[in-house]
Formats: structure tokens, sequence, C-alpha cells
């Protein structure tokens, strides 16, 4: 594989070989470039176009959706307010989360608060429940390639992540007046995550930090997902697909005045999951890291407190 640039897979391809190309550039990159994903290409459309419209909304107005207390996991976040774990800056970007819906008294409610939802614009409830079913739908079909890459049945992860605390982030980072290039969005960091499925970084800014120690950029085709590894993957897989450092870097030249607005779909474990490595990932080059399994929810919340999100 060339150590330098992300291939780009397509999901329509045979499962076998998907597999393999897809656990290669896990393993190698954290990441991988998928495109022919099969999301409802008129909803991302929607999708985007609600985005912005929410954003261009006055302070005042958006505001009105900040949950005080509530760990930035609904609703809207305001600009500058998560800081990557042991950054010194916080981030230039501002966001709103939507979680997964669920029915009156279902007993996840305890670990997975309700979504708020803005009085605008028009149809933002519709279309990101209907967006976050898909999400949902393509992530478990990459979780499957996985497993098989793991040596796993194709359904291994079916029960882990039914009812999962996954996370639909809306984000845009402002324009910087005077920046010419260079500046930080967001800070390096590791997702939290099993798997992350990004829609935008066609807008040049993303990077990622190779092995040995070199940021490159992600830059998928128009239209493509960005799929990375998340450190609840990491930690079930005992290190065998590794949970990828990543920034956003403000780009050079005339891009650099413009707005970046991403989408990244956090696919989480089932809040009860205890997160026990798995047995295939362990050997004498690479004992058990983590003895004592730990929850998906306490994990979570550990994590939660490092960024600035939760006291
Ligand atoms: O905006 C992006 O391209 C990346 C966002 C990201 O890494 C995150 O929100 O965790
Ligand atoms: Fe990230």
């Amino acid at each position: 594989m060339n150590l330098d640039t992300l291939p780009v897979l397509s999901l329509a391809a045979p499962s076998g070989n998907l597999a393999q190309d897809l656990g290669a550039s896990f393993q190698h990159f954290g990441f991988a470039l998928v495109k022919d994903h099969g999301l409802d290409s008129a909803l991302v459309a929607r999708g985007w176009e609600l985005t912005r419209a929410f954003f261009a909304q006055g302070e005042a107005d958006k505001r009105r959706w900040h949950i005080a207390g509530g760990g930035g996991q609904r609703g809207y976040t305001p600009f500058r307010t998560e800081i990557a774990k042991g950054a010194a800056h916080h981030d230039l970007k501002e966001f709103w989360h939507v979680g997964r819906e669920l029915a009156a008294g279902d007993p996840l409610a305890a670990t997975m608060p309700a979504n708020v939802w803005p009085d605008a614009p028009e149809d933002f409830r519709e279309t990101f429940t209907a967006l976050y079913a898909e999400f949902d739908r393509i992530g478990a079909e990459i979780l499957s390639h996985i497993a098989v890459r793991l040596g796993l049945a194709p359904d291994w992860f079916d029960p882990a992540i039914a009812g999962g605390n996954s996370i639909l982030r809306l984000l845009h980072y402002p324009p910087i007046p005077g920046e010419t290039g260079g500046a930080i969005r967001a800070g390096a960091h590791e997702d939290i995550n099993l798997i992350t499925l990004l829609l935008g970084a066609e807008e040049a800014g993303l990077e990622l930090l190779t092995r040995d120690g070199r940021w490159i950029p992600a830059s998928p085709p128009r239209g493509a997902l960005v799929v990375n590894i998340g450190d609840m993957l990491q930690r079930l897989t005992n290190h065998v697909l590794p949970s990828t450092t990543h920034r956003v870097r403000n780009p050079d030249g005339t891009r650099a005045a413009h707005s970046r607005y991403s989408m990244p779909f956090f696919l989480h474990l089932r809040s009860d999951f205890a997160i026990r490595t798995l047995p295939g990932c362990v050997s004498a080059e690479n004992p058990d890291r983590y003895p004592v399994p730990i929850t998906a929810d306490e994990y979570l919340h550990e994590r939660l407190r490092e960024i600035g999100l939760k006291v």
C-alpha cells in the first residue's frame, strides 16, 4: 500500500475484497475513504441546506437551543466551547448534536438524553431523523466488513450497536477575519466512539497523523465518506485497529476566508455494552492492554470530562 495516500474504496465492491481493503486501510491509517456508500443523496443535499440555514441564524437565536450542563450531547454548542484533550486553545467551531429518537419509556433513556429541535429552519427534525437512520444503516454495513476482517461473524456488531448512543454532529467552522491559512479549527484529537462516518471533507483542512508522525490530508472525492476508527474500537481490538489522531487546519489561500461545514456521525455502542478485548486480537506480541472491561457509558463520560464538555 502507498504509505501516504488513502485509497478510495467502493462500498459496492464484492464483500470479501472490501473486508480486506477496508481492513488494510484502517490498520495502516485508522482511516478509509468510502465512495458508492448508498446514503440517500437527496436527503444529504437537504441536510446541507438546513445545516447552512441553521448556522446562518443570529447567535442569540442559536443559543436558545444550548442545554447548560448537558455535556454538549444534544442541541447547540456555541463557538469556542469544545477543547481537544490536552490542548491550549478551544476549537474554532460551533455544532449541533442529534441523538437517537427513543420510544416513550425506553430504558435506554436513562443514558441517552432526549433530542431538542429548533423551531427553524423548517423540516429540521424530519430531515435529520431520517439522515440519522441512513448513517446508522451504512455504519452497520461498514462494521460488518470490519467484523469479517477481524475473523468475527458479519453480524457480530449488530447487538452491540442496536439502540447505540450514536450522535450526528452538524459542524460549522466560521471564517476567521484576517486569517490567511493555518489556524487550527479543531485541535488534534481522537474520536471516542467505535467508528466515525464523515461527510463534507472535500473542503480542505482535515488531516491525520501517520504512524511515523507526519500530517497528511484526508481528501475524499466529492460526496464520499471519510471513515475512521475511534477509541472504543481501538480498545475492543487491543489496538489492532488504531484510533488515529486528526485535526482540522484552516486551508491556505482563498479558501481560508470560507466557512467549513461538515457532518460526522459518531457511531457508538449501546450504553450498557461491556467493552472486553476481543480474544482474537490478543497474542504474545500484543498482550491484552485492557484486562478490566468498562461499559460504553462509563468510558464515554470519562472522555467527555477530558474534552471540556462535562464537569
Ligand atoms: O470537520 C471535520 O472534518 C472533522 C471533524 C472531527 O474530527 C470531529 O468532529 O471529531
Ligand atoms: Fe474527530
